[in-house]
């Protein structure tokens, strides 16, 4: 065997032999650093006669290529080694029960709190839940709705328009949940109990303002249904949320697009020492807003207003949530900060 085969046959061996990245990092400086082993061999093709470098030179620069390769290929399955023994070690079985401690153990959202207990409070009195897209056709968020062309509801500054869909229907982030009683007034023959919670959108942003909060809606359409209804369906709402036996509320005339007569409800409250108190006190303060429904809501969702008739209402859930758990400011329910949800979940 010549001196480049024996030369070869070392250095493959060595690259072989290399236990982990630095031992193979100390092979390739001695073959082929400055003072390596095969770089000295190159080193000598510059004072060989041209007959000579032409028969050593292929070889010399083949066993620098082989070595290169050799150590190439060693980097790698190194390296795959490597990361099979750190996998190894850091695996998660995700099939292990959770080691309980208040610090591992997740919780509901507030919101959700919120939403789950106002659809248990409504389920009691024969509600369903109907939900929708939150991505609604301007008809449905608006139109149907009876709200006319160039309402300031309409705008820029209120509403996040989104762009036009293949068929040119313009597009919004929905300001209410009202278009899911639409679709279920479209869908669904009278009589119609339905509440719909769930998220909405509007150009807002302050204290008491996000751009995405919560919402919960109902609708009662029946061929019966009136004012005095809805009042006594709001009151035991109340009384059910707020946990009091008596709550006393205001009706105050107000305007809305899709119901007439419309009306802001406020409740009986105490604000002594700071703290909101429900069902006493000489306080009021506004939790939602309802209305009969308006004839032309009804007909754009083919019901002969002379044949049925329906009330509803809305509430923003964000609001009552803070209400309810005595929060000042609405932004920390959606900035995920676990001490904020370990406090309230
Ligand atoms: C088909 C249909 C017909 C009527 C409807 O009326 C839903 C209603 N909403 C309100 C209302 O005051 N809502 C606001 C309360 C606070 S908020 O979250 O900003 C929205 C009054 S009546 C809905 C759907």
């Amino acid at each position: 065997m010549t001196d480049l085969n024996h030369l070869e046959h070392d250095l493959i061996t060595q690259v072989e032999a290399a236990g982990d990245e630095a031992a193979l990092e100390t092979v390739r400086v001695a073959a082929l650093g400055k003072k390596g082993s095969v770089s000295e061999l190159l080193k000598t093709l510059g004072a060989m006669s041209p007959e000579e470098r032409k028969e050593r030179g292929p070889l010399i620069n083949g066993l620098r290529d082989k070595v290169q390769t050799a150590i190439a290929t060693k980097k790698e399955t190194l390296a795959e080694a490597a990361l099979d023994v750190r996998l190894a070690a850091e695996r998660v079985d995700v099939t292990l029960p959770v080691q309980e401690g208040p610090e591992t153990r997740g919780r509901i959202h507030p919101i959700s709190q919120v939403i789950e207990e106002l659809t248990a409070i409504f389920a009691d009195m024969g509600f369903s839940v109907a939900e929708g897209p939150d991505i609604e056709t301007d008809y449905l968020n608006f139109t149907a709705l009876n709200f006319p062309e160039g309402h300031p509801a309409r705008e820029m500054h209120d509403t996040f328009f989104l762009a036009p869909d293949e068929k040119g229907e313009r597009k919004v982030l929905r300001t209410h949940t009202s278009p899911v009683q639409v679709r279920t007034m479209m869908s669904q023959k009278p009589p119609i109990r339905v509440i719909c919670p769930g998220r909405t959108y509007r150009h807002d942003s302050d204290q008491t303002h996000t751009p995405m909060f919560h919402q919960v809606e109902g609708l009662v359409i029946d061929t019966e249904a009136n004012i005095a209804h809805m009042k006594w369906i709001l009151e035991e709402f109340c009384k059910a949320f707020f946990e009091v036996e008596q709550v006393k509320m205001r009706f105050r005339p107000s305007f809305f697009p899709f119901t007439e007569p419309s009306a802001e409800v406020d409740i009986q409250c105490s604000r002594k020492g700071g703290e909101i108190r429900f069902g006493e006190g000489e306080d009021w303060l506004e939790i939602l807003g309802c209305g009969m429904v308006h004839p032309n809501v009804l007909r754009n969702c083919g019901l002969d207003p002379d044949q049925y008739q329906g009330f509803a209402w809305g509430m923003g859930i964000d609001r009552i949530a803070m209400l309810k758990y005595g929060m000042p400011d609405l932004r920390p329910f959606f900035e995920a900060d676990v001490r904020w949800l370990n406090h309230y979940g």
